[in-house]
């Protein structure tokens, strides 16, 4: 039996120059402010041991990279690479829940091609991927550049970061609380899922009862 009482989310994140680190931050202080979840923020630059036992001790995973020339940086690559150790070692993700932010310098900067490189990553691990779930901001004459997920994204978070700025200053706070809603929204579902059934237990029910 698995303990219902605590939910843990670690957030797997790579940032060169600290601005996608930010945002890793700051979805991790959303999933930390939903009761009863312990939230590890890891940066993925050593891959060593405990970042892989911290991974496999997570309820669900939030990746995060900043977009770099359209994909995943090289070093989210790196990491994601390494994960494929996990995948032969018979899907021992599978089942975890997922989500995924990225960061870049444009409005666009084609940071949907990163998020979709990180659902298909939790794809090929079996995982289970959660959205943002809030309506697209800044999107009517009555919006505003303060609007909740300004940048319309439903896939996972964005945040964009003027280039000429340091991560004291970018991404700003609008991106920033999207960032927290995703992360609470992760936790909270982690939550919920982990309070249902046991997906292997009910496959064997339904393989029995058939
Ligand atoms: C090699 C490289 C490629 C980049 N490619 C893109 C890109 O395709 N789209 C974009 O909008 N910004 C691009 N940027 C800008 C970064 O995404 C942006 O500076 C981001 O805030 C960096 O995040 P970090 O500080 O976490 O590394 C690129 C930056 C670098 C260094």
């Amino acid at each position: 039996m698995f303990d219902e009482t605590q939910v843990r989310v670690a957030v797997a994140f790579h940032s060169a120059y600290g601005h996608t680190a930010r945002q890793a931050e700051a979805v991790a202080d959303g999933a930390r402010a939903v009761e009863g979840t312990t939230v590890e923020l890891l940066a993925v630059d050593e891959l060593d041991d405990a970042l892989w036992s911290s991974l496999d001790d997570a309820d669900a995973i939030v990746f995060g990279a900043p977009t770099y020339m359209g994909s995943p940086s090289a070093g989210f690559k790196i990491f994601a690479e390494g994960t494929s150790a996990v995948l032969k070692d018979n899907l021992r993700w599978k089942d975890k829940v997922a989500a995924g932010f990225t960061n870049s310098g444009c409005m666009s900067g084609d940071k949907l091609n990163t998020l979709v490189d990180l659902v298909m990553l939790a794809a090929q691990h079996g995982m289970i991927w959660v959205g943002l779930a809030q309506p697209g901001g800044w999107s009517s004459s009555g919006g505003s550049v303060e609007d909740l997920n300004r940048l319309g994204s439903w896939l996972g978070a964005m945040a964009q970061s003027d280039s000429d700025v340091g991560p004291d200053i970018a991404p700003p706070a609008t991106d920033l609380r999207t960032a927290n809603e995703l992360g609470r929204r992760v936790a909270i579902v982690t939550r919920a899922y982990r309070r249902g059934a046991d997906l292997e237990q009910v496959a064997a029910h339904q393989a029995v009862s058939a």
